[in-house]
């Protein structure tokens, strides 16, 4: 796509979500740096998908809007596997101002890290950047009311991921594509846990996630 066709798609799209989430100016101001920014670091190293760039509002941005408004509690939230910031970023700018918000990122990426950053700094968002692995921060994951993780694993390896570092009471959200049935069995093999599965706006059939009370089964 062209560089004209690049700019009215975005044009159209930022509208578009932003007439499908109601966000204050502070808030529009902060999603609009972040993209400036991701777009400006994108010239240089592969944040997404060069493909995807012109839906960022649609297919990156809107999934963090779409999280921020099903789970308004949590303060404290930890997004592993940030990438380019998706869903973390997105739930930091949403919970900037906040009193106690605070959201930890954990990327093992150094160049995305460094965006990540970069992006906080100058949005002057509630984040830490751990350029890590996810399986190095179990203390990190222990802190967290809540945990988000987009396009990082199937159910069953993000549950094991989380489950030995979760406090009581914390919520998992994973953001799944239209194949999360599948995912949802395998991990009903080897897992319990109480689930609601909300609808996503982002694509037909996919969903949103929300997981609590995660315990292996005996003998799994
Ligand atoms: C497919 S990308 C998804 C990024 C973002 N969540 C999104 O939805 O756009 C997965 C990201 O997870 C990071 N990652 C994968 N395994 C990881 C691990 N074990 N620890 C930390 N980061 C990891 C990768 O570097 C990559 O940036």
């Amino acid at each position: 796509m062209g560089r004209a066709a690049t700019e009215a798609k975005l044009t159209e799209e930022r509208a578009l979500v932003l007439s499908r989430h109601g966000v204050s100016r502070e808030t529009v101001d902060r999603l609009d740096g972040f993209v400036a920014l991701l777009r400006q670091w994108q010239a240089k190293i592969n944040l997404v998908s060069p493909a995807t760039v012109p839906e960022l509002w649609t297919r990156h941005l809107e999934d963090g809007l779409q999280l921020g408004e099903l789970a308004r509690g949590p303060s404290r939230w930890v997004d592993l596997g940030s990438g380019a910031g998706f869903p973390g970023l997105v739930l930091a700018i949403l919970l900037a101002g906040r009193e106690g918000a605070h959201v930890d990122l954990v990327e093992s990426n150094d160049k995305k890290a460094a965006f990540l950053r970069a992006a906080a700094r100058e949005l002057a968002l509630p984040v830490s950047v751990h350029a890590e692995r996810i399986e190095d921060c179990g203390t990190i994951l222990g802190q967290a009311e809540a945990v988000s993780a987009r396009a990082l694993a199937s159910l069953p390896d993000l549950f094991a991921l989380v489950a030995p570092h979760l406090a009581p009471g914390a919520v998992c959200w994973f953001p799944k594509g239209r194949s999360h049935e599948g995912e949802i069995a395998d991990a009903s093999a080897h897992w319990r846990f109480d689930m609601v599965k909300h609808a996503s706006h982002i694509e037909d059939g996919s969903v949103v996630l929300e997981i609590r009370n995660l315990t292996a089964l005996a003998g799994a």
